[in-house]
């Protein structure tokens, strides 16, 4: 992605930032929604992301992790309780919140430039900022060079980040992301993590991410949140405190990360 400097920031200033942000930017507020009548997959849940923050969703299969990605989305609405956006209702989907999929249907007869300048279609803006944009999110998730290609052209991991770059290039003020990097390799994966959080540093948006990996979780996150089945809720909530800048490959392997990822392991065993 981009070569511009990024200067570091110890954790410790970045979780006092975000502790001392009074600004919450989504506010789930006893919410419960079930998909039939007989079971409630969320009961009574309290959820707030921070503006800026970086929030994993982490918990069993079937706990309800996409199911809040969906409900901020707006593609579902609570059956009790509120889902807000910046203190207002979400009545249903919005370009100030973005969504990327574990596979993202790209337009086949369009280029990357095309299909990331798609992420316009419901915003008013000039042909001269929307070439601009399209050209600093392209550089940024680092696929300049390929602007004229075509999807079939690209690999599993490019093809994600023409998804992520169509998402951001409206500037969302949240990107929602159900287990994005799940169909590629481990290799690409670790990369586009790299990337994300580069991204992350750079662009001011949240991200509500999930996934089902720790490692995943621990290397991104501000902030894990583990639910429960059997709750309908949150069981842990996590700050995870690494040194900055995030995306170094120490952070993978440091005693720190270690003893999150033991940590997370046993309370995820706990729970399951
Ligand atoms: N469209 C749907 N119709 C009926 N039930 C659904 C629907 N979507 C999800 N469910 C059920 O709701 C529960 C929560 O699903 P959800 O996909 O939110 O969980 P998850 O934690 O994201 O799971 P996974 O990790 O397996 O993706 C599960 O029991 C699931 O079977």
């Amino acid at each position: 992605m981009s070569k511009s400097p990024i200067h570091p920031v110890s954790s410790l200033d970045r979780q006092s930032e975000l502790e001392n942000s009074p600004a919450q930017l989504i506010s789930l507020d006893r919410v419960s929604f079930g998909y039939s009548h007989k079971r409630l997959v969320l009961q009574d849940l309290d959820l707030e992301i921070k503006q800026g923050e970086f929030l994993t969703l982490l918990g069993p299969s079937g706990c309800g992790k996409s199911t809040i990605l969906n409900l901020i989305a707006g593609f579902y609405k609570p059956l009790l309780g509120r889902v807000t956006h910046g203190g207002e209702d979400i009545k249903g989907p919005s370009a100030r919140r973005g969504v990327v999929f574990q596979s993202n249907a790209l337009f086949d007869w369009m280029t990357v430039e095309q299909n990331v300048g798609f992420g316009f279609r419901f915003q008013a803006v000039s042909k001269h900022e929307r070439k601009k944009r399209v050209e600093t999110i392209i550089a940024l998730v680092g696929l300049r060079g390929n602007e004229r290609k075509y999807p079939y052209q690209l690999s599993g991991g490019m093809r994600q980040r023409v998804a992520v770059a169509r998402s951001m290039v409206v500037q969302p003020e949240i990107l929602l992301m159900d287990e994005p990097f799940a169909a590629v390799d481990v290799q690409t994966r670790e990369g586009l993590q790299e990337e994300l959080l580069k991204l992350h540093e750079q662009v001011s948006g949240a991200i509500l991410f999930v996934t089902h990996s720790i490692e995943e979780a621990v290397f991104l996150s501000d902030r894990i949140v583990i639910l429960d089945r059997n709750l309908g809720g949150i069981a842990h909530d996590i700050k995870i405190h690494l040194p900055e800048p995030r995306y170094t490959a120490m952070n993978r392997v440091s005693d720190a990360f270690n003893q999150y990822r033991t940590d997370l392991y046993l309370k995820m065993k706990a729970i399951e």
